[in-house]
Formats: structure tokens, C-alpha cells, sequence
């Protein structure tokens, strides 16, 4: 049996300390100077013949991609907890293995949730734009308001790990919280949120709305024309799950004709280079999907990633394995 480390490649630089772990335990390429797209990533794979593919959304492996797959590939490792850039019935079929890093970001994609909860209720892009400008005339008692968040109803759209750490954050912030979700929480886990068992029930009691579900490319989106306008007149749409799962020009006209009072928005059908009308609004405070995007997690990410890799190169149990 060959005792030489586990090949991987990976299709972007990791974090530092995941790099050098690569140096002392395993067998790589060095890393890319620019992160790879799919293509490279594949050919890399047929040059290298690795035992691990580490990436990101970056570098998609949907259907042929993962016939072009090398058959000394055990293992697609994911760092990310979306896994809507893999076709995962293609990799188990081909026996392909494969892992995503969930838990580690959770707190942090929910703090990022809770700054674009924030910042579209009080206004913080308009704010922020008119002080970059020169704020030269006073607001008067009137002008720039933004909504309290105190006591306003938070409805949530999916209530897994990331969507019960949003209502944990909420609470803090006296929101109510209602919930939709396929099933329903323990009480325990409710801890005091009302449950919706259809979108559309919940919708018209949201003063604020926010996704914390996985998106999926193909599917149609969840929120729609028709779903935005059962939202009340000056409500709030947050997203910072998946692009996909918003008809976006749909938020545009909502924003626009005021239906929605303002957006606040980490991800996009189109990324990098969202849709520039979403960007031309002035209601909407937009990040550029950077809900993991802090050394502390990216840090945890990573490493998770590896601790992957090298637990099924040895035959263990991964910790955080995808089934089929
Ligand atoms: O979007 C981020 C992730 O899927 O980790």
C-alpha cells in the first residue's frame, strides 16, 4: 500500500494555516495564483490525478464536468455549506464522495443576515452614500427615515442551523419571529416563533423578511412577483442564502414602486457583477456574498475541508460528510 500522503488539488488558495497543513501532510500542486475555473480545475485533475478535489462555487462540476472527472478521484470537497454548484446525483453514481464545511459559518452568516436586517430598515446605504457625497444640509425632522426594528415582525424562510441563529439574533432585538419551514421545530427550538406551514400564510405578517434556505439553480424562484406583493406595503426583503432563489427583477419593480421599503442583499443570480439595475437603487444595502467572509471562519472552513480529505484518505468517518 503506498504510504505517500493524499493528493489534492484544490481550484483557489487557501487561508494560510490550511496551505501550510497542505505543505506538511499532503501531496498538491502549489497553489493557484488565481482561483481556477472549471476547466483548468478538470484539466489539473487529469495532469495531477488527485485523490481529492477541494473547491468552491467558483468552479462548478455539474453534469459532464464530472464525467471528465479522473477515476482516481475519491472525494469533492466542498468549502462551503451551499452545494448548488455540484450535481451530486452525477458524483455519488460515479462513486465520487462528498463534503461541505456546515456549522463553522453558521454564526457568521447569521451576524451578516442581522447587518443587512439593520442597515435596510435604517437606511444605511442612503446614509452611507450621502456622507461619502458631502452631507452639507441638515435632515430636517423629517427627512431619511428609517423603520424601528424593535417590535417588528420577522418572518424567516427556512429554520435550520443559520435560520434559528438569525432568530436568536432577533430576539435580542425584541422582533417577533415567525417561521416557515417544511417541518416543524421542537418546541424548544421554537422558543416562542410562530410556525407557517405555507409561505403564503406567513407572508402578509412579515414586516421583515428573510431566506435562510439552500437555493437550487433549476428550480423556480421562491420569490416572485406574486410573492412579493403578499409582503405589506413597506416591508423589507433580506437575502442571504442564494440568488436564485429570487425573481430579481420582481425586487426591482417591488423596490421601485415602493412596494418593499428597502432590501438587503448578499447574493445574487449573478456573481460577481450582479444585475446593475439592483445596484442602481438607492434602497438597497448590498454585500458581495460575504456571509462567511471573516478570518475566523473562512480560517474554520478550510481546515474543515482537509480534516475531510484526510479523514476518508484513511478511511474514517468525514466529519461533515454529504449523503446521497
Ligand atoms: O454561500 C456560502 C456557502 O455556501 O458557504
Amino acid at each position: 500500500m503506498s504510504t505517500e500522503a493524499p493528493r489534492l488539488i484544490r481550484s483557489i488558495r487557501l487561508l494560510d494555516a490550511a496551505e501550510d497543513r497542505i505543505k506538511a501532510e499532503f501531496t498538491a500542486p502549489p497553489p493557484p495564483e488565481r482561483s481556477l475555473k472549471t476547466p483548468a480545475l478538470l484539466e489539473l485533475a487529469k495532469e495531477f490525478q488527485p485523490f481529492a478535489v477541494v473547491l468552491t462555487n467558483n468552479a462548478p462540476l455539474k453534469g459532464k464536468d464530472v464525467e471528465a472527472l479522473p477515476d482516481c478521484v475519491k472525494l469533492v470537497s466542498t468549502v462551503s455549506v451551499g452545494l448548488d454548484h455540484l450535481d451530486l446525483p452525477a458524483l455519488h453514481e460515479r462513486g465520487i464522495a462528498v463534503s461541505n464545511t456546515p456549522n463553522v459559518l453558521t454564526d457568521c452568516n447569521a451576524d451578516l443576515s442581522m447587518m443587512l436586517i439593520l442597515a435596510a430598515c435604517r437606511r444605511a446605504a442612503e446614509y452611507y452614500t450621502l456622507m461619502k457625497n458631502g452631507w452639507h444640509h441638515g435632515l430636517g425632522m423629517g427627512g431619511m427615515l428609517g423603520h424601528r426594528v424593535t417590535g417588528k415582525r420577522l418572518g424567516i424562510v427556512g429554520m435550520g442551523r443559520i435560520g434559528q441563529a438569525v432568530a436568536k439574533r432577533a430576539r435580542g432585538f425584541d422582533m417577533t419571529i415567525l417561521y416557515h419551514n417544511r417541518s416543524r421545530l421542537s418546541a424548544a427550538e421554537e422558543a416562542g416563533a410562530t410556525y407557517f406551514e405555507k409561505l403564503e400564510d406567513m407572508l402578509p405578517h412579515c414586516d421583515v423578511l428573510t431566506l435562510h434556505m439552500p437555493g437550487s439553480p433549476s428550480a423556480p424562484p421562491l420569490m416572485n412577483s406574486q410573492t412579493f406583493s403578499l409582503l405589506p406595503k413597506g416591508s423589507v426583503f433580506v437575502n442571504a442564502a442564494r440568488g436564485s432563489l429570487v425573481d430579481e427583477d420582481a425586487l426591482i419593480e417591488a423596490l421601485e414602486s415602493g412596494h418593499l421599503f428597502g432590501a438587503g442583499l448578499d447574493v445574487y443570480r449573478q456573481e460577481p457583477n450582479p444585475n446593475p439595475r439592483l445596484t442602481a437603487l438607492p434602497n438597497i444595502f448590498m454585500t458581495p456574498h460575504a456571509g462567511s467572509a471573516t478570518i475566523e471562519t473562512r480560517t474554520a472552513m478550510c481546515m474543515l475541508a482537509l480534516d475531510n480529505v484526510e479523514a476518508l484518505a484513511k478511511g474514517l468517518p468525514m466529519p461533515s460528510p454529504v449523503t446521497p
